[in-house]
């Protein structure tokens, strides 16, 4: 980054306002060309708004954006785009049974005498690969690729586009250690040849390992930017949230001997062709959590959806105390007092359109008080809503607020909240503090210890290493559906893990044949 360059782009005096909310206020944001630029801030504090002004999918209601020095408005994302900024998005938007070549290129054909000129793009692609040091092989099928090959193409997907300034949402979130340095190197590619960066993120250690500077915001206002290599990551923490952090506490193991949750010999099939699961047997017993690790896409969402009901496995069985449940409905498991914390809130955990007093009872429709057999009282659910709302710190105006209108972090604690405030035997929680921030993540995680502590049984599944093995009791490793580590999480680093997930180390500890 050249010092003194002049900003790239330059957000001044933005504003933005929904209904009941101030999103941003006064918010101020200058990148500078070649450099690394995160931004972070609390759940709600008002990123997310930002950045999709940036990119033109929201307008603001005061305030200017300025490109090279030019005021700008940017009317829709093609706006944006043709000004050289890319969104490379936290959920990747890639066709699966489509080449690398064509994912790149969908919605941004290049066309020479009015026909494809594939030819001519593949050659853009190589080129846009190789300089930034993507590896990217243009004819491999995206559903081949793993998630941090998707990554990349998604980054090739907006410089192919000609972006200047590339807005990364939590790229990390769903990648391994050794993943996240490669993407470093990428990002440091992308630096030295003068192009920038915004980096929004949770993980504070990152931010401050990869920014070359950070502005933060707190409740829709900008704090400030600070330089990285004077600022720790609790000091950071604090200029978030505005006061000092509590320090976390450590916790005694309260496994007991009794087995709440066993599954055995689970198998589940992909059209009778690939095994998805095969061979899974682990218990969870009450005052435990089992963690499970595992890159995306290994059998995870398999094992959740099986043990909750949403799939039948092929083989196996699953009992919750001394009943077998394996053919039980969902609901049933639900009543039985199965909790679920799914990887996708918006699609199995909320009702988008609807208040949070309505997704209070969502799931638990049948459960007294606010619910029942035959009826519903709103009154009550509103009350429920209300002290989730203040116990889980979700920062909305009332129990009446859609729930699309929370930031994602706040979705996120309120579906926390209501599966832990009814009495549950096991607790299935995927990804449980993805999206929220560091204060949050603290209160959530002393949430699981204390239900932990009162007998629940917890199944983890986490891309977040930290978290599997500062929370888990014991943990599996899956890889291509198969348990191939038990281990304790006290005797394993995030680096060894990694190479559990990757297949670098097998079961017994060595490196794998390549
Ligand atoms: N479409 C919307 N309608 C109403 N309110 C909204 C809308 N989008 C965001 N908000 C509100 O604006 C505020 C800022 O939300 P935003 O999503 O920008 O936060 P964020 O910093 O990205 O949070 P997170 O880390 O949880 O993703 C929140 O109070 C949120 O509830």
């Amino acid at each position: 980054m050249t010092e003194n360059a002049a900003p790239v782009i330059e957000l001044t005096g933005i504003t933005k306002r929904f209904p009941g909310v101030v999103a941003n206020s006064d918010v101020h944001l200058a990148v500078k060309p070649g450099e690394v630029h995160a931004v972070v801030g609390e759940n709600g504090a008002g990123k997310s708004t930002l950045m999709k002004i940036l990119y033109g999918m929201y307008q603001p209601d005061e305030g200017t954006i300025s490109v090279d020095g030019a005021p700008v408005e940017f009317g829709s994302p093609r706006d944006a785009i043709s000004a050289g900024i890319g969104m490379v998005h936290q959920h990747f938007m890639l066709a699966d049974n489509f080449t690398v070549l064509e994912n790149i290129v969908l919605g941004a054909e290049p066309t020479s005498g009015g026909r494809l000129d594939f030819g001519a793009a593949r050659t853009k692609i190589q080129e846009i690969s190789d300089r930034y040091g993507l590896g990217l092989r243009p004819d491999r099928m995206v559903e081949e690729l793993s998630v941090a090959d998707r990554q990349r193409i998604e980054i090739a997907k907006v410089l192919y586009r000609g972006a200047r300034v590339l807005i990364l949402d939590e790229p990390t979130a769903v990648l391994v250690p050794q993943e996240v340095d490669a993407l470093f190197e990428n990002l440091a590619e992308l630096r030295s040849a003068g192009l920038s960066v915004i980096f929004i993120s949770h993980k504070l250690d990152e931010v401050l390992q990869v920014a070359d500077r950070i502005t933060v915001i707190r409740r829709g206002a900008t704090v400030g930017t600070v330089d990285p290599q004077a600022t720790t990551s609790r000091q950071l923490a604090e200029l978030m949230v505005g006061s000092e952090l509590p320090t976390p506490e450590t916790t005694e193991s309260t496994v007991t001997e009794v087995v709440e949750l066993a599954v055995a010999d689970l198998r589940i099939c992909s059209d009778g062709e690939r095994d998805l699961l095969s061979d899974i047997t682990f218990d969870a017993r009450q005052g435990e959590i089992v963690g499970f690790a595992g890159v995306e896409g290994n059998g995870q969402s398999e094992l959740v959806e099986a043990i909750m009901g949403l799939r039948k496995p092929d083989a196996g069985t699953i009992t919750l105390g001394s009943q077998d449940m394996t053919a039980w409905s969902a609901q049933d498991r639900r009543a039985a007092g199965i909790g679920f914390i799914p990887e996708d809130r918006h699609r199995q955990a909320l009702l988008l359109d609807a208040p949070l007093w309505e997704n209070r009872l969502l799931g638990w429709q049948t459960k007294a008080p606010a619910g029942g057999r035959y009826w519903i009282r709103p009154r009550l659910a509103r009350q429920e809503a209300a002290a989730i709302m203040t116990e889980y710190d979700v920062r909305a105006p009332g129990p009446d607020t859609m729930a699309d209108a929370l930031s994602g972090g706040n979705q996120q604690k309120f579906v926390i909240g209501r599966e832990m405030s009814t009495k549950l035997r096991v607790l299935v929680a995927a990804h449980p503090t993805r999206g929220v921030d560091v204060g949050a993540q603290a209160a959530i995680w002393d949430r699981l210890r204390e239900a932990r502590a009162a007998g629940l049984a917890t199944v983890l599944i986490s891309a977040d290493l930290e978290e599997l093995l500062g929370l888990s009791d014991t943990l599996y490793v899956l890889l291509r559906g198969r348990i191939v580590a038990k281990l304790d999480p006290a005797d394993v680093t995030p680096e060894i893990l990694g190479g559990y997930m990757t297949g670098a180390v097998t079961a017994n500890g060595e490196a794998a044949e390549r």
